[in-house]
């Protein structure tokens, strides 16, 4: 199993001669399979989270767990290597390279990982099937909309075959119906290859999809409930 586990994180930015707390303490678990939404006001600490549990940021103390790895006990590189094989991101600004095409975009993962050029193919094919952009390969970035340029991100995501995906207000730059079809491949995702989604966000939209609702505040966790 690949469960998420956060034990007594703390985080401290230095603002000003101010101290302020990203993480205050937090302490959670997400069971493997979980699509879980993270929500709270501007500043409680929803990215800063994020980041600890994707390893893009070190804590100033406490555990996080991805399945049987302990990412805070790692180095840069070993992080970088975790997030490679395991963590899928998809961002608010979509984070495409703008130079490569579509299909080179959602190949660069698997580039990295050393997937053979015959399997990148075939793979890329698959996954640009099962997110609904099958013939739009060669466009690059700037020929998509905001919601095809969301699903290349998720596209990319996908790829590694990771078994958690961090989501950072995925839905912000798209209107109400492309967010609801962008919310409704995460939940085929989650259900068909048992991806555990953590999704930081403002919009309403996303509780709809989520069991699990964790409500943070000047970061800490507040509330923490399963529908
Ligand atoms: N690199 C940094 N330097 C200084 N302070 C930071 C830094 N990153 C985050 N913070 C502070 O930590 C707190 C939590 O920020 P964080 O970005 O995690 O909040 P958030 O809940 O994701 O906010 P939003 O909803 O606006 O994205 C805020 O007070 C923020 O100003």
């Amino acid at each position: 199993m690949s469960n998420i586990v956060c034990k007594q994180l703390v985080k401290t930015f230095l603002q000003g001669d101010q101290t302020i707390y990203g993480l205050d303490h937090v302490s959670l678990t997400i069971k493997q399979g979980e699509m879980t939404v993270l929500s709270g006001p501007s500043g409680s600490g929803k990215t800063t989270l994020l980041n600890a549990i994707g390893g893009l940021d070190e804590p100033d103390s406490g555990i996080v767990y991805v399945g049987d790895v302990e990412i805070t006990g790692l180095t840069k590189s070993q992080r970088a290597d975790v997030r490679l094989q395991r963590i899928g991101f998809v961002f608010q600004s979509y984070n495409l390279i703008p130079v490569l095409t579509v299909q080179e975009n959602i190949e660069f993962v698997m580039q990295l990982q050393g997937v053979s050029a015959s399997e990148r193919k075939k793979r890329s094919q698959e996954i640009l099937g099962e997110v609904g952009l099958t013939g739009l390969e060669t466009r690059r970035p700037a020929q998509l909309s905001g919601g095809q340029q969301q699903r290349v991100a998720v596209a990319r995501a996908i790829a590694s075959k990771p078994v958690l995906i961090l989501a950072d207000e995925p839905t912000a730059n798209l209107d109400s119906k492309t967010s609801a079809q962008l919310l409704e491949l995460f939940t085929q995702l989650n259900r068909q290859h048992g991806i555990t989604f953590l999704i930081a966000t403002h919009d309403a939209q996303v509780f709809d999809y989520c069991r699990r609702h964790i409500y943070m505040v000047d970061g800490k966790i507040v509330t923490d409930s399963t529908s």
